[in-house]
């Protein structure tokens, strides 16, 4: 298993004021200062239109690997709360903000958003010009990224060799490096109805909440997890949590096993992705992603527009506005970001299977988090009546 490239630096005054570069795989570079961890760090480059929410996203499993460039020039301002992780810590394996807060402000604020980076040895870049950064990254694509930062950096081409050389995204099978390793379970609030095993390939804290909130117990189980495993939970429902990586590398085993077995199956993200390549569908990678709180997708059924939470550089290649045959019977597309036509949901039309590319806890509102968990509780209701 390898593990991802983390900061190697340290945190003196004197460092913070240091001189930051930032080098794309195409040699264009960027200068900035230092900002969170002094070191040097690799990944690839994504941004993020999210005006709000930096601490959801840097805690989002689905980045790790990700250098998230935010779009919002100002960053911090709200500082970092005890309360909004969305898992034990922050998965980007860099940062890229134009400005910086310099003093948060609000109610709930703890420490810095500078320090929280620094802390979790995250390594940053700020004074950026991000609307440049995420031009080039909308015209050539995603792409590898090195930051370094320090008071004496090696010259361009140097670095640039170094980028050249780290990992891809594309092939990449990172689910069991973000994954809990035990099991653990989340009780229903307020009495039980239904239980759920969930495979953890990089869950957020918010989505086993959302579903305990509906009377879900929600056995959370590791990306490693067996078809025996599964159904030792007894579960009346099995969930597909979101993810880092190639959808393309993931075993489908236990995927397979569920829709054999006709529990019913829900999935977000990357358990979207992992569904509609057990159907026996394609996935391929978005040229630079949707990654945000504001992209609006279509509900094909009602034709309804909502404005919704994505991570994804990946997408599930299924045809539109048709039913296909599948080896567990029709399936048909459900949800349509409508920025560039993109799958965001699948579902059969026979069984109880249901799946969506979009994130439903983020800061979208909470209506869509209803819609997608209490699809699930109605799939759920209709395999008992
Ligand atoms: N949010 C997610 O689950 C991301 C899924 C996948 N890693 C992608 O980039 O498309």
């Amino acid at each position: 298993m390898t593990t991802s490239p983390r900061a190697t630096g340290r945190d003196t005054a004197r460092d913070k004021a240091s001189p930051a570069v930032l080098v794309l795989e195409d040699g264009r570079s960027f200068r900035g200062r230092a900002y969170g961890a002094v070191g040097e760090t690799f990944g690839e480059a994504v941004f993020s239109t999210g005006m709000t929410g930096y601490q959801e996203t840097l805690t989002d499993p689905s980045y790790h690997r990700q250098v998230v460039v935010m779009t919002a020039p100002h960053i911090g301002n709200t500082g970092v709360n005890d309360e909004d992780a969305e898992s034990r810590r922050i998965w980007v394996s860099g940062y890229v903000v134009r400005d910086p807060a310099r003093t948060p402000s609000n109610w709930r604020s703890r420490r810095s958003l500078d320090d929280e980076l620094t802390a979790q040895g995250v390594v940053g870049i700020s004074g950026v010009d991000t609307r440049a950064l995420t031009r080039h990254l909308r015209e050539r694509g995603a792409m590898r990224v090195g930051i370094f930062s320090g008071p004496s950096l090696a010259d361009e081409a140097t670095l640039l060799a170094r980028v050249q050389r780290a990992p891809q995204m594309t092939g990449a099978d990172l689910s069991a490096e973000v994954s809990a390793t035990e099991a653990y379970t989340v009780p229903a609030i307020g009495g039980k109805r239904f239980t759920v095993a969930a495979l953890d390939l990089g869950i957020k804290g918010m989505t086993p909440h959302r579903m305990a909130e509906r009377g879900i117990e929600v056995h959370v189980l590791p990306a490693t997890a067996t078809l025996d495993e599964v159904y030792a939970t007894a579960p009346d429902g099995v969930f597909l949590s979101n993810g880092p990586g190639d959808p393309a590398t993931a075993d489908l085993t236990v995927v397979k096993g569920v829709l054999e077995r006709g529990t019913p199956l829900f999935g977000i993200c990357f358990g979207n992705q992992l569904l509609g390549r057990a159907l026996g569908f394609g996935t391929y990678k978005l040229k630079y992603g949707h990654r945000g709180i504001n992209q609006p997708v279509q509900d094909r059924t009602t034709g309804k527009v909502e404005v919704t939470a994505h991570n994804h550089g990946f997408a599930v290649d299924a045809p539109l506005d048709r039913v296909s045959d599948t080896p567990y019977g029709r399936a048909e597309v459900s949800h349509v970001c409508l920025n560039d036509n993109v799958v965001e949901g699948l579902r059969l039309l026979d069984r109880p299977v249901f799946s969506v590319q979009y994130h439903p806890e983020a800061a979208a509102g909470p209506h869509d988090a209803a819609y997608l968990f209490d699809r699930f509780v109605q799939l759920m209701e209709g395999q008992r009546a």
